[in-house]
């Protein structure tokens, strides 16, 4: 039984819904006209294809399965960030008591937790002592050479304080010169260094001297090691500062001590104002993660500086990685030449868009879904003065951009109606198309490269060149690496399946699993390249995959509707 449905509808966009076992399409664009009937096969690939359905289309709820994206990128889905998740957490006062007490008589409180012993620790060491009537000898040394590794800096502990004790303590008639009990033990005093300290009148065995070790002293770690307790170690170390904000990325067993986590963690950096942890892993369409404060103030606005361009933006509404830097900086340093244009399908707050501005003079068409990262992209642009560089702003869906832009001069009408950006550079508004698109988005660039289907095939001279990121494991079963899927991903959503003229023999069908490099290159010219970008787990990469695309490649795609 065949059930069908056809969907028609006044817009120029293409639009595909498929139901059951054969699927009508209908283009509605400019080079073809009428409907097509589609086997597996290739239905297979066009569902894949079909990642843009209008607004203005309602599908029932039933049906929406079929389309890819409707549900992800439903506008009604756009979510105002929700107050963080509370979770219950002891405080260091609850957590020291329950250790040990502070004396026999006085309990630790919240207010004189730091005061406990155990965080200001007490230390001896054996000393060299110096009379003060040769003190003036002490610099020397305590530079030689000779007496460097025996003394107290070398002390592991003391060398993790901040402000570092002094190594030189006062007494009535010598000045003592702390060591480390541990160099004393182990190591025979060379000659020559008995020698220099005799000469000077020092006395070798000077008494032990003690010092107190205050908290404010104190790394994080140590403090972590005394307040947790012992099931809770090793304590959290790691955590990435963003602007005035840390953030915590805390295992299932530290969570019940977060909020002193949290609290040390600020006491013990002078920058930090706010400690956060990451509830959950980053999601939905925004790539955002929902946040618990642990410490400080509820402030999530921050300041950053890459490179010398400085960047404000909300943690809690925009997507931001500070380990991005460094990919930043291949992509400009590789592939940007100086006064080129660039269109960023997932901008964000504009990084890479900003440095492409300021270092080499480029042009910008910048795009994403999320409204506050474009608040924030023009913001930053005005910050650094590089307003004149940004021709488009938009927080429109990454396909409509896309397609947008190769429609000739349709982004040149949106930058009239854009009264903010009229300022922007006459010189801009080309009708070629782009010279890069940037489409750094792991987990979805791919499927929208649909969207190139829409574009009037450029000269050869002016072929834009896209560089498309995506996730990829090697493949043990069909022998490819994960450079050769990360390319195959790319070129599955680009070029017809394979062997779709002989689509009735069920038993070769290839899945995508074919190694098509060669083709993209080879018939349509891509010039593909695929570069190792990160690991994210064991076995998964992100790979940067950048190709041309050539009039030839255009053309395919448009044959394939
Ligand atoms: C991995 S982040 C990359 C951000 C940016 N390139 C950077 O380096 O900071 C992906 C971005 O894509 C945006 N995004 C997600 N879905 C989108 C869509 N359908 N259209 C346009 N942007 C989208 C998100 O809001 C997010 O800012």
């Amino acid at each position: 039984m065949i059930s069908l449905l056809m969907i028609t509808t006044t817009s120029m966009r293409p639009n595909y819904v498929a139901r059951g076992f054969t699927i009508f399409t209908r283009r509605c664009g400019p080079s073809s006209r009428g409907y097509t009937t589609l086997s597996r096969r290739s239905l297979a690939w066009h569902t894949r294809h079909t990642t843009f359905v209008r607004a203005s289309i309602s599908l029932p709820q039933d049906q929406r399965e079929y389309n890819q994206t409707t549900t992800f990128q439903s506008k009604s889905q756009k979510r105002e960030y929700s107050p963080s998740r509370t979770i219950e957490s002891s405080g260091p006062s609850e957590v020291l008591s329950s250790i040990q007490h502070y004396n026999d008589d006085e309990e630790v409180t919240a207010d004189n937790w730091r005061e406990h012993p155990d965080l200001n620790p007490t230390l001896t060491f054996p000393t060299w002592a110096v009379p003060l009537e040769h003190a003036s000898v002490l610099q020397t040394l305590l530079s030689s050479e000779l007496t460097q590794p025996f003394l107290a800096t070398r002390h592991e502990l003391l060398q993790q304080c901040h402000p570092r004790p002094k190594i030189v303590q006062d007494g009535d008639k010598h000045k003592y010169i702390l060591l480390d009990p541990q160099q004393q033990q182990e190591k025979q005093l060379p000659t020559d260094l008995i020698n220099l300290l005799q000469q000077h009148h020092v006395q070798l065995q000077g008494p032990d001297v003690t010092i107190r070790i205050r908290y404010h002293q104190l790394p994080m770690t140590y403090i972590l090691h005394k307040v947790l307790p012992p099931h809770v170690h090793p304590p959290p170390t790691a955590f990435e500062t963003v602007g005035h904000v840390a953030h915590l990325n805390l295992r299932e067993h530290h969570i019940p001590f977060a909020k002193l986590i949290g609290q040390v963690l600020l006491e013990k950096s002078s920058t930090i104002e706010t400690v956060i942890h990451k509830v959950g892993q980053v999601n939905g369409p925004f790539r955002t993660y929902d946040y618990q404060l642990l410490a400080g103030r509820n402030d999530t606005i921050c300041r950053v500086m890459e490179h010398g361009i400085q960047m404000e933006l909300d943690l809690a509404k925009v997507y931001w990685s500070s380990r991005l830097a460094q990919e930043r900086q291949v992509v400009l340093e590789q592939e940007i030449r100086e006064g080129q244009v660039i269109a960023d399908a997932f901008s964000g707050v504009g990084a890479i868009c900003l440095l492409a501005a300021r270092d080499k003079n480029c042009t910008i068409f910048a795009n994403d879904w999320n409204p506050q990262a474009i608040h924030y992209l023009k913001r930053n642009f005005a910050t650094n003065r590089l307003r004149h560089h940004l021709v488009q702003s938009t927080h429109q869906d990454a396909y409509e951009f896309l397609m947008d832009l190769g429609l000739s001069s349709s982004s040149c009408e949106e930058l009239e109606d854009d009264e903010e950006e009229a300022t922007a550079s006459k010189s801009s508004k080309t009708t070629h198309l782009v010279d890069h698109v940037l489409m750094n988005f792991p987990l979805k660039a791919p499927t929208f490269l649909g969207a190139l289907r829409w574009w009037s095939p450029p000269l050869s001279e002016h072929s834009p060149r896209l560089h498309v990121y995506t996730f990829a494991r090697a493949d043990a079963k069909t022998g490819r690496s994960a450079q050769d899927v990360a390319i195959d991903i790319i070129a599955s959503e680009l070029l017809p399946p394979m062997g779709l003229e002989d689509d009735d023999n069920d038993d070769d069908d290839d899945g995508g699993c074919h190694h098509r490099q060669q083709e993209l290159n080879d018939e349509y010219g891509c010039q593909v390249v695929a570069r190792e970008v990160r690991d994210v787990a064991p076995g998964k990469l992100v790979f940067c995959v950048s190709f041309t695309a050539t009039p030839e490649l255009l053309r395919v795609m448009q044959g394939s509707f």
